[in-house]
């Protein structure tokens, strides 16, 4: 017999396929919000984990989120020298996301209002022509579209550096800027911690550009910009940045 679980399951993809047939959702689209359906299902047995969480007493929400993910987080490069606290904080404010292979998850160019930590599985920052050229493949623990959230915005940085896309199925984190913004006004040190490495990733992009002599300096192998290539300056602190 069917599980209560199994039977909500069921209920929510069949009324999705409703609404979709009701809009005459082309089919292509209709499978693959089909295929996440049953991907997230299998994955993680449940469709919204925050619909679950979001009940609890705040007491055992953080009690869950710090066993299941503080150790991830404090890993990460990207918030060394930021508040413990701040870090639960953020934890609290996840959501998490399944995106289905060839998925894009940021767009270049446009602006940036969440960023990303990858729970399992792998993403490809992308670019050229067809987005054929795979410039980094990011995997679990790692940190992408912060550029465009810790950039101020008068240095026209809020806009996506590149595009991304899923490479295979990609459980990822989701925090909105909101939140992280949010947050942070608790917390002035980590405030300053993370605008320091945002100035940093904006200093390094705004580097002058080389005079046709110094080309052949230029870094070989993976840069992502299609305009511009990254500069030395910038390959480095992403280096130590994604360096988990
Ligand atoms: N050269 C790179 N190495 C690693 N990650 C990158 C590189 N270029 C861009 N990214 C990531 O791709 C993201 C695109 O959106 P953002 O500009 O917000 O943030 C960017 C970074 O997280």
């Amino acid at each position: 017999a069917a599980t209560a679980g199994q039977t909500y399951f069921r209920a929510s993809m069949d009324g999705c396929v409703a609404y979709m047939n009701t809009n005459r959702i082309p089919k292509m689209v209709q499978n693959r919000v089909k295929t996440w359906y049953n991907y997230t299902w299998t994955a993680q047995g449940m469709l919204d984990e925050s619909e679950l969480l979001d009940k609890m007493p705040l007491v055992m929400r953080t009690a869950i989120a710090v066993d299941i993910n503080l150790a991830t987080f404090q890993k990460i490069d990207l918030f060394k020298g930021c508040d413990q606290q701040m870090l639960v904080d953020m934890l609290l404010r996840l959501k998490s996301i399944i995106y289905l292979p060839g998925d894009f998850v940021v767009k270049k160019g446009d602006i940036g209002k969440e960023m990303y930590i990858i729970k399992s599985g792998a993403v490809q920052v992308v670019g050229g022509p067809d987005n054929s050229i795979v410039f980094v493949t990011l995997k679990a623990g790692c940190v992408f579209g912060e550029i465009s959230l810790l950039q101020s915005a008068k240095d026209g940085g809020n806009r996506r550096t590149a595009n991304v896309k899923a490479h295979g199925f990609a459980n990822l984190f989701v925090l909105e800027k909101k939140d992280l913004f949010d947050i942070l006004i608790h917390y002035p040190e980590s405030q300053k911690v993370l605008a320091r490495k945002g100035r940093k990733l904006t200093k390094a992009k705004a580097a002058p550009a080389k005079t046709d002599a110094k080309k052949e300096e230029k870094p070989k192998g993976a840069f992502l910009f299609e305009t511009k290539p990254p500069t030395p300056k910038l390959l480095k602190v992403f280096g130590r940045l994604k360096k988990n």
